[in-house]
């Protein structure tokens, strides 16, 4: 069977996960990896693979991954899906997701191609629980409790601060959804902690959590990339009230982010033109092998 030809854009955290899921799948094969850099100080690890600067270079693809910060996603995937080429990406600011959709659509429809955003856990494999949750118990409250753990969204918006060289930022869950940002930052040399953590503390990403900042001397001495969610709901099914159930995951962030990226891709090549999140997508297009043998097996 022909296998789905991938490239990675990107090559940090998820990135690397990427490949490793890429190399796991069975239905996958890795065209290579889009850096800035292109092929200059290519990793070890990357030896089998072609590394470019451009994508244009890459032949035949049929999906790519944006593992790229969130705020580059939306340029890239309308660029990539002009060139007749599916993107998938983990972007995860909540506020925007279905502005970005809502423009990508449009991109998709004319390119005839697929796009699937905002997919990894939260945004992502979370969304789907959300929603299969309320059609349990459809009046009722859900809570989304993070942590405590290392956001990547949160880090990577902190790293592109002016005067700061590296960033963690772990989530602390404070009950009821609500939590407290933690931020440790490694500052260039001249930069003042009060001006980042004003900027920081500005930032959509951060506004409305309670957030610390603390300079630290190197932030790989802290950094842990576990991370883990609580998801909550209870609810009416009906008529009946006092209906609860409950999802839990501890995870390895990055690990767990670019194999969802790898699922969405495989279903991206099964979809009709067009931009999806996640729970917008059957999820039994997010496995290899046949639906049949799937609904034999795990229906
Ligand atoms: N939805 C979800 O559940 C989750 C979403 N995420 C999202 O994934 C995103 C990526 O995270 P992560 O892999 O840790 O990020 P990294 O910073 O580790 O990697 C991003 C890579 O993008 C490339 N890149 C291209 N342009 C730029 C630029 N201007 N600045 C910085 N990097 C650039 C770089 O690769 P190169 O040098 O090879 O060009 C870089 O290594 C996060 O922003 C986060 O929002 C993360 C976890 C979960
Ligand atoms: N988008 C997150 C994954 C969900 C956890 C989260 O949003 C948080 O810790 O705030 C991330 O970037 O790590």
């Amino acid at each position: 069977m022909k296998k789905i030809r991938a490239a990675v854009v990107g090559y940090g955290n998820i990135g690397r996960y990427a490949i490793e899921a890429l190399e796991a799948a069975p239905d996958f094969e890795i065209v290579g990896i889009v850096r800035r850099q292109g092929n200059e100080n290519k990793p070890l690890e990357l030896t089998p693979y072609e590394v470019v600067n451009d994508i244009t270079k890459l032949k035949d693809v049929d999906v790519a991954i944006l593992a790229l910060p969130t705020r580059l996603c939306p340029e890239q995937a309308e660029k990539i899906v002009a060139m007749g080429i599916n993107t998938v990406d983990s972007f995860d600011i909540h506020t925007s997701i279905l502005d970005y959709r809502t423009r990508q659509m449009e991109h998709c429809k004319k390119a005839g191609r697929v796009s699937v955003i905002s997919a990894g856990w939260d945004p992502g494999s979370d969304s789907i629980v959300r929603v299969l949750m309320q059609s349990l118990a459809p009046k009722g409250l859900t809570y989304t409790n993070f942590g405590p753990g290392m956001s990547m969204g949160h880090s990577v918006c902190v790293r592109g601060k002016k005067g700061v060289k590296d960033a963690l930022s772990v989530t602390i869950p404070l009950g009821e959804g609500i939590h407290r940002r933690m931020v440790y930052v490694e500052l260039e040399d001249g930069a003042k902690l009060e001006n980042v953590t004003a900027e920081i503390k500005a930032d959509p990403y951060f506004a409305h959590d309670e957030t610390h900042v603390f300079a630290v001397a190197n932030v790989k001495d802290v950094q842990d990339m576990g991370h883990g969610v609580n998801l909550v709901r209870k609810g009416v099914s009906g008529k009946t009230p006092n209906q609860r159930m409950e999802f839990n995951m501890s995870i390895n962030n990055p690990a767990l982010t670019a194999q969802v990226l790898v699922n969405v891709a495989r279903a991206s090549m099964r979809l009709q033109p067009g931009c999806y999140t996640m729970p917008e997508i059957p999820v039994i297009d997010m496995l290899p092998g046949t639906r049949e043998d799937i609904v034999a097996t795990l229906v």
